[in-house]
């Protein structure tokens, strides 16, 4: 076990942001995906793991401070020299002379920005070159708080790549907080769902995707003439421009998917799509008991 967080409350004065019960147990190698919509206390659950806001609970770990690393969502750096020297100078090393750095500054491709400013750098640059500082770290647990805001589509889905790439066969554990659910496609193996402040559930990706949507999803585009195609069976939460529909065995989603054939409807097939798997835990989760 690397980390367990139980009964953990932190209040920003009269609010509750934070209201975690039963046990949260992160264990070695584990990739968590933490996702909320806005406010649902993503950011505060990193700090208070970091002792960056106090609360009141129990947080357990065997891991020194130093053993944690932590990516947060907006990062500064001074702009008196270029990013080559900060990066010298926070991790007491040089660049010619540390083998590791080298391999971290090559694989995200940074070096030419190595001559720039902080403030000259684009976003997804910022975001790699964070990235660098915290993955030199070697920590067993990482803190990624949203890595990929405000990148563009195209920028998100390299530095993704690349993340998938570097954790490739390594042990090391994160908890990653991301409002992208293809990231967490590609990154977690576990997901956190929290929906103000308390938790809806946790688990396996694969285990919660069973739970909320059965074997797999069939959706389709919302529209009056998928709607009346589809009207017989049973329907899943979804966006609202979208119709799910879940498979609960190889025969509904054969009829299902003869029936849409029949009609000639496009339809995308799932069995990890987290977005319906999110939207089908909150609405549970909303469920009076
Ligand atoms: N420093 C603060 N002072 C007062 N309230 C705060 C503070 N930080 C967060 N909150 C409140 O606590 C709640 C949880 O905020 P938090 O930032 O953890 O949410 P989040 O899930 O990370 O949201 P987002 O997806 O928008 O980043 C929100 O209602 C927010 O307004």
């Amino acid at each position: 076990m690397l980390l367990t967080i139980q009964n953990l409350t932190v209040r920003y004065g009269a609010e509750t942001a934070l209201a975690i019960e039963a046990p949260i147990v992160i264990e070695e190698g584990d990739r968590v995906g933490v996702i909320g919509s806005n406010g649902a206390g993503k950011s505060t659950l990193i700090k208070s793991l970091l002792g960056i806001v106090s609360g009141q609970g129990v947080i357990e770990t065997r891991l020194k401070p130093e053993q944690m690393a932590v990516h947060m969502q907006f990062n500064e750096y001074t702009d008196a020299m270029p990013v080559k020297y900060i990066m010298e100078a926070i991790l007491g090393t040089k660049i010619a002379r540390n083998e590791k750095l080298q391999e971290l500054i090559a694989f995200f491709e940074f070096e030419d920005c190595l001559r720039k400013k902080y403030s000259k750098l684009s976003g997804g640059q910022k975001q790699r070159f964070t990235i660098i500082m915290v993955m030199m770290q070697e920590a067993a647990l990482t803190f990624y708080d949203e890595v990929t805001s405000g990148l563009d589509f195209e920028t998100r889905q390299k530095l993704v790549e690349k993340l998938v790439e570097w954790y490739k066969g390594k042990e090391t554990s994160f908890l990653m907080v991301s409002h992208y659910y293809e990231e967490l496609d590609q990154l977690a193996d576990k997901l956190l769902i929290l929906d103000r402040g308390k938790v809806i559930d946790y688990g396996r990706k694969e285990v919660l995707f069973h739970k909320y949507c059965g074997r797999a999803v069939i959706v389709v585009e919302h529209s009056d003439k998928n709607e009346a195609i589809l009207a017989g069976y049973d329907r899943l939460a979804s966006p609202a421009h979208l119709i799910a529909l879940s498979c609960t065995s190889q025969e509904k989603e054969r009829e299902i998917t003869e029936v849409l054939l029949k009609h000639n409807v496009n339809y995308k097939r799932s069995s990890d799509d987290i977005e319906i798997l999110y939207t089908n835990a909150k609405q549970e989760g909303m469920r009076p008991c």
